[in-house]
């Protein structure tokens, strides 16, 4: 090297020292126009991303560009995370927890369940569906109370259409719709089934020697005197119309039909409803009795015709008597 510069020194003409200024001379050019090219990229890289870094003495530095644009790169990184877990974060604080909340509530609502809190408060889209849930709970509170008052009252009806209104007890009606029931239930027990026909005795005279009013207390009298004299759930006791009852005595022979008659014949005189229209000065019944063991091909009507032939027959046998078919 030395030698080649001595020897380009001494065809130009210079001094060692003046050779070696120029020599790095040179070379800081060369430096300098390696850092300009650098910088050229660094720079374009920033114009690319718009970004652009000046350093602290106003000079472009194409290393701190690349350190600045990684930085910025990964700041904006972190910052479009943050951004995105806050906006998850709030959509599910806001959004899909309300949206649950109301779903759920709908679900409640669907099974019945009306003891709930929904979101309303809110003023956007949320809220609005909150209150639109909220009124449609409301409809549905109120269709399911009016439900249940529709539901009470059709029991309450079925109840009355079964019911005799004087006594209270169960009326013709019911009579018609349990005989049949018992009837078919003893065919296939194979067990006997009994029915007693009851009729007030003189009832007419009663009515117009005390008048209609005393009349129907007297009714109720006897009903409830027949009914207390009942002992199984079973059985049934009615009011077949005017003064005339009738008894159902499931799993019962003629026997017992005729024991249960005379337990009722019994304490309807030993109320002592004083009757001068009557043989025996108070208010007596007239009963008849009829039992059988059913088969599936037989009317249940056939009981009762008989039940009542044998009444007919205890009323000219003298009345406040038990006739048995
Ligand atoms: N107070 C009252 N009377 C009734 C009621 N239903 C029927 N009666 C009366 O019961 C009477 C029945 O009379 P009848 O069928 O002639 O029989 P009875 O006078 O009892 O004579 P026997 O049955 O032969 O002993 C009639 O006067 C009816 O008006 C009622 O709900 N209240």
């Amino acid at each position: 090297m030395h030698d080649q510069v001595t020897e380009a020194g001494g065809l130009l003409n210079l001094r060692r020292d003046e050779l070696l200024l120029v020599i790095r001379a040179e070379h800081l050019n060369q430096q300098n126009l390696a850092l300009i090219g650098r910088l050229d990229q660094a720079t374009a890289a920033l114009v690319n991303h718009e970004l652009l870094t000046i350093d602290q003495q106003g000079a472009s530095l194409a290393a701190s560009g690349r350190l600045s644009l990684i930085f910025l790169i990964s700041v904006a990184a972190l910052g479009l995370s943050g951004l995105i877990v806050f906006f998850y974060l709030h959509v599910q604080r806001h959004l899909v927890r309300r949206l649950g909340e109301l779903s759920e509530g709908m679900q409640m609502i669907a099974t019945g369940r009306y003891d709930i809190a929904l979101p309303s408060q809110r003023s956007d889209e949320l809220g609005r569906l909150g209150r639109a849930v909220h009124q449609f709970h409301k409809v549905t509170l109120e269709a399911s109370r009016r439900e249940a008052e529709l539901q009470r009252l059709n029991k309450r009806l079925e109840q009355l259409s079964i019911s005799d209104p004087l006594t209270g007890m169960p009326n013709r009606r019911r009579f018609d719709q349990v005989l049949p029931n018992e009837w078919a239930r003893a065919a296939r027990a194979g067990k006997s089934i009994a029915v007693l026909m009851i009729d007030v005795d003189w009832f007419k005279a009663y009515n117009d020697l005390y008048g209609h009013q005393k009349g129907d207390v007297c009714l109720k009298m006897i009903a409830s005197a027949m009914m207390d004299e009942l002992k199984r759930p079973t059985d049934l006791a009615s009011r077949y119309g005017g003064e005339e009852f009738t008894v159902v005595l499931t799993d019962c022979t003629i026997d017992g039909a005729l024991h249960v008659a005379a337990r009722i014949r019994q304490a309807v005189e030993a109320m002592h409803i004083p009757h001068k229209g009557s043989d025996y000065g108070v208010v007596t019944v007239s009963i008849g009795a009829a039992a059988a063991k059913p088969s599936s091909d037989s009317d249940a009507e056939l009981i009762v015709r008989q039940a009542d032939q044998a009444l007919y027959r205890a009323k000219s046998a003298g009345r406040n008597t038990i006739i048995d078919y």
